[in-house]
């Protein structure tokens, strides 16, 4: 990748704004994405109680809904801090881990598709069920390749005005009319659980910067992508990996 494709007036903003990011998400990656989203200069909280949730969106720059590990009162606690953050003109962004693969959170998540996203952030796999053009992956990873979802994610970006990004190898971020081409990374990112994961936190609180929201969302995959490369090259496994991909989030710039 390029260097101008970092986006470095976005991060820019990214870091100075920190943008307090309500993360609703799976108990695999909570550590993993509140480290992300620190080593961006965002400011994670993860409230889950329902009550809480519905005070807290509103309060919040923005909210991440992650289905990974749905449970039925967390659906429910989900849709109430989806609809204050609407009420309250906060963005949320939508990550449909398996949908597709399994039947409740794939009805929940297209429920909940009705309630404005301001960005929507899976694998091929996902986009592609999401927008009823097929039955989905074996589970979390994705069984197709972004390229082969580039229409299903732009189908789905006019149905839902949301921003949509399918990532994978290459990612495409589109607003069904627009569409951005991110290249980069590592298929080391994909043995380190979480990335993708970790990725719709910061698009989540991408889409509270001011500018043009593809845009936003495109700088976040860049800095994603661009971490992952730089890792890689400096790692030996997915354990180190890890670690290297934290710091190379915290001296992006220095990389630019
Ligand atoms: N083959 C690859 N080469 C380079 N980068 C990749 C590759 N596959 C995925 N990535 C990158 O890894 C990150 C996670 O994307 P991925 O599509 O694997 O999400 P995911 O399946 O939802 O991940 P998870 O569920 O583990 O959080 C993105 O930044 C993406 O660009
Ligand atoms: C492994 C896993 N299982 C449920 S959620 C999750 C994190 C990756 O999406
Ligand atoms: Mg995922």
């Amino acid at each position: 990748m390029q260097p101008d494709l970092l986006d470095l007036h976005v991060l820019h903003h990214f870091r100075t704004r920190s943008p307090l990011t309500h993360c609703m998400t799976n108990d695999v990656v909570q550590t993993f994405t509140a480290n992300v989203l620190l080593a961006l200069g965002a400011s994670p909280a993860m409230v889950i109680e329902a009550e809480e949730a519905e005070q807290f969106a509103a309060l919040a720059d923005a909210l991440l809904i992650n289905v990974g590990t749905l449970t039925s009162p967390r659906a429910q606690a989900m849709r109430r801090a989806i609809e204050s953050a609407v009420a309250a003109g906060k963005p949320w962004t939508l990550d449909p881990v398996a949908v597709g693969a399994l039947a409740f959170r794939t009805r929940f998540c297209q429920q909940i598709l009705t309630l404005k996203p301001a960005a929507i952030r899976g694998n091929a796999s996902e986009i592609l069920a999401l927008a009823g053009m097929s039955a989905g992956g074996r589970g979390v990873d994705t069984t197709d390749t972004a390229a082969s979802a580039l229409p299903a994610a732009q189908a789905l970006a006019r149905q839902t005005n949301a921003i949509v990004a399918v990532t994978g190898e290459v990612d495409y971020v589109t607003d069904g009319q627009r569409t951005r081409t991110i290249p980069g990374g590592d298929p080391l990112m994909t043995r380190v659980v979480g990335t993708g994961c970790a990725l719709s936190a910061v698009v989540a609180a991408s889409c509270s910067l001011p500018g043009d929201r593809l845009d936003n969302v495109a700088a976040a995959c860049g800095w994603m992508k661009r971490a992952g490369s730089v890792a890689a090259s400096q790692s030996a496994g997915p354990g180190s990996f890890s670690g290297a991909f934290i710091d190379a989030l915290w001296n992006l710039e220095a990389q630019a």
